[in-house]
């Protein structure tokens, strides 16, 4: 996805929260000075693809054997550690560096691409722990419009952006270990960002004509939401 065609969900995003648009260009600023260009070939041939999107949810233990059967595994954030610990290493990781970025700052050392992100509250964070991630194995991103070695390719949440970037590089089918919507044990806060999570993944399977069953359930309400929003643009 490009960001012309985010940008009006990235602003319903911002008005719900809160966050300020300027801010976040702010940190991908900071991004740009400190991130080197990264041709998204360098992540490897995921066209046609079976793409494991990991989430972090409790229930990825339960939900290994699906990454481990998978042609990709992408993760994100600490569902990277629940996976390696049990055997599985991942093709890529994407996080916005608040949990376990000694976890991704030793995958770019070996090798594995790394989608860092950069928004208007973890400034700190990008100038801490870019300038200790390999270059090479580093895509840095922004939710804001790209700029310079730092792209958008859509989404939001860590999880919700590794299904977009799978997306955006051709992945055939997405199946998704480690996903719960409705997860009890969650903050107000994050059971927020877990229903625009939900918006967004049904937003990619419409486009994709794909069903993605940790869906089920919830598309009358991501529905609603998504029609408020795209009414009249580019579904
Ligand atoms: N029940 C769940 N709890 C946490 N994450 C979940 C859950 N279900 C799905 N996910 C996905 O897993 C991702 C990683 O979650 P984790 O809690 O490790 O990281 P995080 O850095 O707090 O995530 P974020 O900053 O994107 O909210 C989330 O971004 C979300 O997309
Ligand atoms: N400005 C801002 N942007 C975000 C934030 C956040 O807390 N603030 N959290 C995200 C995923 O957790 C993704 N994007």
């Amino acid at each position: 996805m490009n960001f012309e065609t985010f940008e009006p969900t990235y602003e319903a995003i911002l008005a719900e929260f809160g966050f300020e648009r300027a801010a976040d260009e702010r940190a991908r600023d900071v991004a740009a000075e400190l991130a080197t260009p990264f041709p998204l070939d360098r992540l490897g041939d995921w066209r046609g693809a079976t793409v494991a999107v990991a989430g972090a949810a409790p229930r990825l233990v339960e939900d290994v054997d699906i990454a481990r059967d998978a042609d990709v595994v992408v993760a994100a954030s600490t569902a990277v550690d629940v996976l390696r610990d049990r055997g599985v290493e991942v093709d890529c990781m994407v996080t916005d560096l608040d949990k376990n970025p000694e976890t991704a700052a030793a995958l770019t050392r070996d090798g594995v691409p790394v989608a860092a992100h950069a928004h208007g509250d973890n400034v700190p964070a990008v100038r801490e722990w870019l300038p200790r991630f390999a270059d090479e194995w580093t895509l840095a991103t922004t939710q804001a419009a790209p700029t310079g070695p730092v792209v958008n390719t859509g989404g939001f949440t860590d999880g919700d952006r590794a299904a977009f970037l799978a997306d955006h590089v051709g992945a055939g089918r997405l199946v998704f270990p480690g996903w719960e919507f409705d997860d009890p044990d969650v903050g107000p806060m994050k059971a927020r960002k877990l229903d625009w999570a939900a918006r967004l993944l049904r937003w990619l399977e419409r486009r994709r004509d794909e069903r993605f069953g940790i869906l089920d359930g919830r598309r009358g309400e991501s529905d609603a939401a998504l029609d408020r929003i795209l009414s009249g643009g580019d579904q």
